[in-house]
């Protein structure tokens, strides 16, 4: 505590020099806000006052609204709520579904509608398609060498089609195949607690991790291997430590980076073993002498070969095959074991959804498993998965998006350089759109009621799309109708406190743990 607080102080007389020499030098004025009828205010010569009266509390610009900002540290608090999805959605009631936020020399724009977000995603994506410039994102990015959080330039750009062709090839040849193997063998070790009450978090993630792990370097994980609970670790760790605001205060605030800061410090610690780790993954793949052919890695590095002995002028090199597994992994694990265990709870919320879907099932196949083709005859089954879709997006504030060139949204003028929140939970949430947006209620998707799909962006959108969209879908489609076909999720007899719902928001938002009982249905 002692050390946190000594490294605030003197951070904060750093921020102090930090934000003394534009002061003091002054910068030319750039156009700041387009108004409704499409004319730009200039800024004027930025001067003394000028620079001082945005960090003002009683300042706010006349056109994009926002929180009032403090004095240095502008509105870098609201940052830091427990729940950033939610203050974030709180704070669109009062400032409207576009609003700024800044922070140290970073002005934020955070988008709280379906809307504003297609606006800016889907419909001007060339303007929005680049990540912030961010000096951890870079060191956890081996140097914006990931896809995620890379930025969009050409070699960005070979570097996704690279990955998505490879990844479209393998789904298409094997990815159902790996899945139900996957829900067959959880299947089985739900049966193997004989009725006990368990925490399924765990298992959920061995077997999201398991798909990820077969299609990319053909292999297979079991609960217990060293080799799989070290990996989950260190990527968890990287993923929480990343999303602490001791890390993202080193990209606003630069000169903080001079400072000892411990949290830094075990964020490089981890990023080298994840390293290791990966390095290794992809050695033993390319040493097997019955390696997989259809593996994403086999066919990532033979297109790393093309490449290089293409005319391209990118060159792609073994770096971004190591940040695509990386990418891979991390975006596949958590995200849909996390959904997993938000279905489970809404469940044993409303017990009466679980039996609609049983029925469903019970009528639709006739005993046999479910493929993925049956997904248009299994109408109770799909509203069961948007809503929580809707209710719990697991990447709740999507990735940070960078405007590329000076661009508008919703007519407000948008600098170059803005970073771009895409608050999806915000715009899940949003009255205008869905009737009792906080209530759990499947049947709003079910046809004949009111909702339609159009608004869900739980996988973002445009050229940042999710590039895992087509996995994850088949993913939580089979994984939740083989459950329900075989298991029925109930409280604990001597539990009557239901899961609480409201979860822990990182850069993923998980749901407190929580142990229902599985009960099976023997067909
Ligand atoms: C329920 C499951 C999932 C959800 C809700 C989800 C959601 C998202 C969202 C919102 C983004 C950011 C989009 C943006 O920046 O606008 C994203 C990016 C990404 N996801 Fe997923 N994801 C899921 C599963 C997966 C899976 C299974 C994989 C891998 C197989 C994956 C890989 C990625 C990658 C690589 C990116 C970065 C894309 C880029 O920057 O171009 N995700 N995901």
């Amino acid at each position: 505590m002692a050390t946190e607080l000594s490294l605030i102080s003197v951070g904060i007389v750093f921020v102090v020099l930090l934000l003394l020499k534009p002061l003091i030098f002054g910068q030319r004025g750039k156009p700041l806000h387009e108004h409704h009828n499409g004319s730009t205010s200039k800024v004027s010569e930025s001067g003394l006052w000028q620079r001082l009266s945005q960090f003002l509390p009683w300042s706010s610009s006349p056109s994009l609204p926002g929180p009032p900002g403090f004095f240095l540290i502008g509105n870098m608090m609201e940052l830091t709520h427990d729940h950033l999805p939610i203050h974030l959605t709180n704070l669109a009631q009062r400032y409207g579904s576009i609003y700024r936020l800044k922070c140290g020399n970073t002005t934020m724009v955070v988008l709280n509608s379906s809307e504003v977000i297609r606006e800016a995603l889907v419909k001007k994506w060339s303007d929005f398609a680049g990540r912030p410039v961010s000096y951890t994102g870079d060191i956890v990015s081996g140097g914006g060498c990931s896809i995620s959080l890379g930025d969009y330039n050409e070699k960005w750009r070979a570097h996704r089609r690279l990955v998505h062709s490879a990844l479209q090839r393998c789904c298409q040849k094997s990815l159902h195949e790996v899945i139900e193997r996957q829900a067959l063998h959880l299947r089985k070790v739900l049966m193997d607690y004989d009725g006990s009450a368990v925490d399924l978090a765990e298992d959920f993630t061995v077997a999201a991790s398991n798909v990820i792990t077969t299609l990319t370097f053909g292999k297979e994980y079991d609960k217990s291997s060293v080799e799989l609970q070290q990996l989950h670790s260190c990527l968890n760790e990287i993923v929480a430590l990343w999303g602490s605001s001791w890390i993202s205060a080193l990209d606003s605030f630069p000169l903080l980076r001079k400072l000892p800061n411990p949290v830094f410090s075990r964020l490089l610690k981890e990023v080298t073993k994840r390293d290791d780790i990966i390095r290794e993954h992809l050695n033993n793949y390319k040493s097997q002498d019955n390696k997989s052919e259809d593996a994403i890695t086999g066919s990532l590095l033979r297109g790393i070969d093309q490449h290089q002995n293409s005319e391209e002028d990118v060159l792609l090199t073994d770096i971004h095959v190591h940040m695509a597994t990386v990418d891979l992994l991390i975006g596949g694990t958590e995200t849909t074991a996390a959904w997993l265990s938000w279905t489970v709870a809404f469940l044993l919320h409303r017990p009466e959804v679980q039996t609609g879907v049983y029925e469903e099932l019970c009528t639709v196949l006739e005993g046999r498993y479910p493929k993925y083709s049956d997904k248009h005859r299994l109408p109770v089954l799909c509203s069961l998965i948007n809503e929580v879709l809707r209710l719990r997006p697991v990447a709740p504030l999507a990735v940070p998006h960078r405007a590329i060139r000076d661009s508008s949204i919703a007519g407000y003028f948008i600098p170059k350089g803005t970073v771009i929140i895409p608050n999806v939970f915000g715009a899940h949430h949003d009255p205008a759109v869905w009737s009792e947006p906080y209530s759990f209620r499947p049947e709003r998707f079910v046809e004949g009621g009111s909702c339609s799909t159009r608004a869900l962006l739980p996988f973002g959108g445009g050229a940042r799309l999710c590039l895992g969209e087509a996995v994850a879908k088949m993913e939580l489609f089979l994984f939740t109708a083989y459950l329900l076909r075989d298991f029925q999720f109930i409280l604990p007899n001597n539990s009557d406190s239901l899961p609480d719902l409201r979860g822990v928001a990182s850069v993923v938002l998980k749901i407190n743990s929580y142990k229902p009982l599985e009960t099976n249905i023997i067909y």
